[in-house]
């Protein structure tokens, strides 16, 4: 947490403990023909603060940039993802965007009739941290939603569809 606070000048750092979710994820192979369009997982950012992924090399990930296109995050030996989160985002105002991704389905046969694996730490706030902007003040009068509140919430309209 300390590179965040140098490259933000961020005084005073709020999140003092940090909430590790990690996911393993098995893409299983495709050994039939699948209708065009079809994705792996589809476009979504991240809740927490930000995410370290780690891929194999079959490809497939795309991060949006700032001018909204798509972008190949090819698989780097060695190299690990970070994705921004939505809740770091919030904190820095924007300053710091959560990053929209998606995983495709390579064209390529043998990589679509391959599995994917990938690996994903989810970094979140502790619970009872407040979901604001790290510059403003905290106001008295004003009821803030907590990380957990956050959190929740983000996942049950994620998984009611
Ligand atoms: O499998 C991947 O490379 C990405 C997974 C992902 O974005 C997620 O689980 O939130
Ligand atoms: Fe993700």
């Amino acid at each position: 947490m300390e590179f965040l606070k140098k490259s933000l000048k961020i005084s005073e750092y709020k999140v003092k403990y940090e909430k590790v979710l990690i996911l393993l994820l098995h893409y299983p192979p495709i050994p039939f023909e699948i209708p065009e369009n079809c994705i792996r997982c589809a476009e979504h950012t991240d809740y927490g603060t930000f995410t370290i992924l780690f891929q194999d090399n079959m490809g497939g990930l795309e991060v949006k940039n700032r001018n909204n296109e798509w972008v190949q995050a090819h698989p780097v030996p060695g190299a690990l993802l970070v994705n921004v989160g939505e809740i770091l985002q919030k904190f820095t105002s924007g300053r710091l965007r959560a990053t929209p991704h998606r995983v495709l389905i390579p064209e390529e046969e043998r990589r679509k009739r391959c599995p994917r694996k990938s690996m994903a730490f989810f970094l979140s706030p502790d619970y009872e941290v407040i979901v604001k902007p790290f510059e403003e003040p905290k106001d008295e009068t004003k009821s803030y939603q907590t990380s957990r509140d956050y959190l929740c919430s983000r996942l049950v309209s994620t998984y009611t569809h």
